[in-house]
């Protein structure tokens, strides 16, 4: 049985996991759940899971929710309650799902705890890879990918030596506005971003997808889980979304994963490795109804915030702190509809160049430069 507790239950990573807790319920039970203001979720969630403990984020809604169901349901509030979820005693594997960099110190707490962490939260590896695998690796605790790209190189790498692997291929659709002109990007709208050619996200990831903000961000994130320089990871676009990523081996053989679009498969992967169970609702994947799948290489002129991605990861430091943070910012204001969409990427490049790299950065400097980052592209809007 796997105790799960969920961080971020109210998303579209939680709720499908949810989906899948309801589809094997003698595989999964939810011991523990976090939210932020979704406070009607929240009460349909609790009535049909019975969560033991439950996370949200402000006073005023924990208390209303504490007068409405039985008091063996702990209800808690804000960054401690996200911490109580984390590491609530029950809980085997903690799901981190929650949105941005507020996932990271959650995640420290739980590892610490020696909880198996299941992640979706990439820019908790982006803002601070080096913290979150060194303590890890101190505790002993896996750290599964659910991300699907990199669920698809962790099960491409089953069996095999991490020596021996030359290259990982990260596959990128392209986002909402793949077939855009640079000069073209001036006029889009916030509907328009939204609009995923293939998958349905929260709106946050589904902007990064369509700025390539996202692939970067999974750039660094791949950096961190699969230990490998930058030089080793390329990305591939690839506009259909079945080839969810490649290893390349240094014999030059390259094994891929396919599947269709479908989150629940990497989801279910992470929560239940090494072992597969059926996922009956999955939609198989039919390649003669495909037919054909496309490959482009990725241009950086046109995909900025990738490029920007790269650099950030290869000085390291707190420059992806720095990438991570004005990118969350920027689209926060883009999604508000303080800027226009072309405006993410020059705030990201702008704060960037203002950063004076602090290297080997500790917990309290990560979320001080983090902070300051968030103030900074403020300043700028
Ligand atoms: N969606 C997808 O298919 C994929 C997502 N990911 C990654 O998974 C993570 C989650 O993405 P997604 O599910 O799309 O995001 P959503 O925006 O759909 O969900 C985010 C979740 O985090 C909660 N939340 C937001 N802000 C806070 C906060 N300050 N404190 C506590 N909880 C908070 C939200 O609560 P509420 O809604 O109640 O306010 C919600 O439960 C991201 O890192 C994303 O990059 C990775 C691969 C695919
Ligand atoms: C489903 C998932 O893992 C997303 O991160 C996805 O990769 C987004 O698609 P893009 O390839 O457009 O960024
Ligand atoms: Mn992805």
């Amino acid at each position: 049985m796997k105790y799960i507790s969920l961080l971020g239950a109210t998303g579209s990573i939680g709720t499908q996991t949810l989906d899948l807790i309801r589809e094997h319920p003698e595989q999964f039970q939810l011991v523990a759940i976090s939210a932020g203001r979704n406070i009607a979720l929240v009460r349909k969630i609790v009535s049909e899971f019975h969560p033991k403990l439950v996370s949200v984020q402000t006073k005023e809604d924990c208390e209303t929710l504490r007068t409405e169901f039985p008091s063996d349901i702990t209800f808690v509030h804000g960054d401690e309650g996200l911490v109580e979820a984390a590491v609530h005693e029950q809980a085997n594997i903690v799901l981190n799902s929650v949105i941005g960099s507020v996932g990271l110190y959650p995640t420290l707490k739980a590892i610490e705890a020696g909880k198996k962490i299941a992640i979706a939260n990439k820019e908790t590896l982006v803002t601070a890879g080096h913290l979150v695998m060194a303590a890890a690796k101190e505790n002993k605790v896996d750290i599964l990918p659910v991300d699907s790209e990199h669920s698809a190189i962790f099960q491409c790498l089953q069996g095999e030596d991490m020596k021996e692997v030359s290259k990982l291929l990260i596959t990128a659709s392209g986002g909402s506005f793949r077939d855009l002109t640079r000069k073209e990007l001036e006029f889009v709208t916030l509907e328009q971003a939204l609009n995923h050619p293939n998958w349905s996200m929260g709106s946050k990831i589904t902007i990064d997808s369509a700025t390539m903000m996202n692939k970067g961000l999974e750039v660094i994130e791949a950096h961190w889980l699969f230990d490998l320089p930058y030089d080793k990871i390329d990305v591939l676009l690839h506009r259909e979304s079945i080839i969810h990523s490649l290893v390349e081996f240094h014999d030059s053989s390259v094994i891929a994963q396919l599947g269709t679009p479908d989150m629940r498969v990497p989801i279910q992967y992470a929560l239940t490795y090494p072992e597969r169970l059926p996922l009956d609702s999955a939609k198989r994947l039919n390649l003669v109804e495909v037919g054909r799948l496309h490959f482009e290489k990725m241009d950086m002129d046109r995909y900025r915030c990738l490029y920007y991605s790269y650099e950030a990861g290869k000085r390291g430091g707190t420059m992806p702190t720095v990438l991570n943070a004005a990118n969350e910012a920027a689209v926060n204001a883009f999604l508000e509809r303080k800027i226009p969409f072309i405006r993410i990427e020059e705030l990201i490049e702008r704060t960037l160049e203002g950063h004076d790299v602090i290297d080997n950065p500790d917990l309290s400097t990560i979320q001080d430069v983090d902070l300051e980052t968030r103030r900074y592209v403020h300043t700028l809007l």
